[in-house]
């Protein structure tokens, strides 16, 4: 049996994710974490989560108890976790460079599972994008567009970036180089560019569109998160590893393999 916490419990993924754990019978929630002075303090989380009465109470710090933490909150509270010292299941998004740097490096301490997107869909897309990429070669135009509901926060998603990454990688070039982040003005199309673009708009759960262009043909690679529960089983899923994996870092690619 895996004793999870979820931090963040409050939040949109947090509730996802307190319904799977309860639902998963080699699973335990043990708590759920929420901001402090969070209005949510002290409720059932099962209640809060809409999964009925589990007699587990949101509270300010996470339990003792606890094998492993599932954090789905902001950048800046998941690198303050990093001091719980607990394996941990991050899916937050829009880390910087450094704050990212310090996830790694918890990783030398305690198992950390970090991962943009832990539906299993996006993970195998992964290599698909890198692998069409690589045939189809640099003449192709690639351009990623995501779409997201208008709560999301960063822009472009984690997603956005780990695919664009993956087609950069695939034809051998870095993304960070040539990612244009949307076009005004006089912004015509260099050769090699990668073009992202984030749409926001009603309750989209996430979308992902890779499009690779030539003059005579269009290519898209898409994936379409239909419900939050795909992200949160993949979560719940790499909870379970994280619990008994040795101190690393590691990527959804490790938990599916
Ligand atoms: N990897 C993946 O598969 C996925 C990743 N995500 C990412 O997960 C993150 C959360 O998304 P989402 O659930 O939609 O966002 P929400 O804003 O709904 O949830 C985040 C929650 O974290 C809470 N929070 C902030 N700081 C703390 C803290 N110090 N302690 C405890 N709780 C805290 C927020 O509270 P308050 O609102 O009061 O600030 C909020 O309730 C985003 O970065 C998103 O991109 C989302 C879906 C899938
Ligand atoms: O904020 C979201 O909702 C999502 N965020 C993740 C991201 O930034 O890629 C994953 C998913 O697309 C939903």
């Amino acid at each position: 049996m895996t004793r999870i916490a979820v931090i963040g419990a409050a939040g949109r993924m947090g509730r996802e994710l307190c319904r799977a754990v309860l639902d998963d019978p080699e699973c335990t929630l043990v708590g759920g974490v929420v901001e402090p002075g969070d209005p949510s303090i002290g409720a059932d989380l099962g209640t809060l989560s809409g999964a009925g009465e589990a007699g587990v109470f949101a509270t300010e710090e996470p339990p003792e108890e606890a094998d492993v933490h599932i954090e789905f909150t902001s950048p800046e509270a998941t690198v303050a976790h990093l001091a719980y010292g607990k394996p941990v299941v991050i899916g937050t998004t829009g880390l910087s460079a450094e704050q990212t740097e310090e996830v790694e490096a918890a990783g030398e301490r305690t198992a950390v599972v970090l991962a943009p997107n832990m539906s299993v869909g996006v993970n195998v897309l992964r290599e698909v994008v890198s692998e069409v990429s690589r045939k189809l070669g640099p003449a192709y135009d690639i351009e990623v567009v995501e779409t997201h509901h208008r709560h999301k926060k960063d822009a472009p998603s984690g997603t956005a970036i780990f695919l664009g990454r993956a087609a950069a990688e695939g034809r051998g070039q870095v993304f960070e180089e040539v990612a244009v982040h949307g076009r005004e003005g006089v912004a015509p199309r260099r050769e090699g560019e990668i073009g992202v673009h984030a749409l926001r708009g009603g309750a989209v759960v996430g979308e992902h569109r890779i499009v690779f262009y030539s003059e005579g043909e269009e290519v898209e690679v898409v994936h379409r998160a239909l419900s939050r529960r795909t992200f949160a089983d993949g979560a719940v899923r790499a909870a379970k590893f994280a619990a008994s994996a040795e101190p690393g870092f590691y990527s959804m690619a490790d938990v599916l393999r």
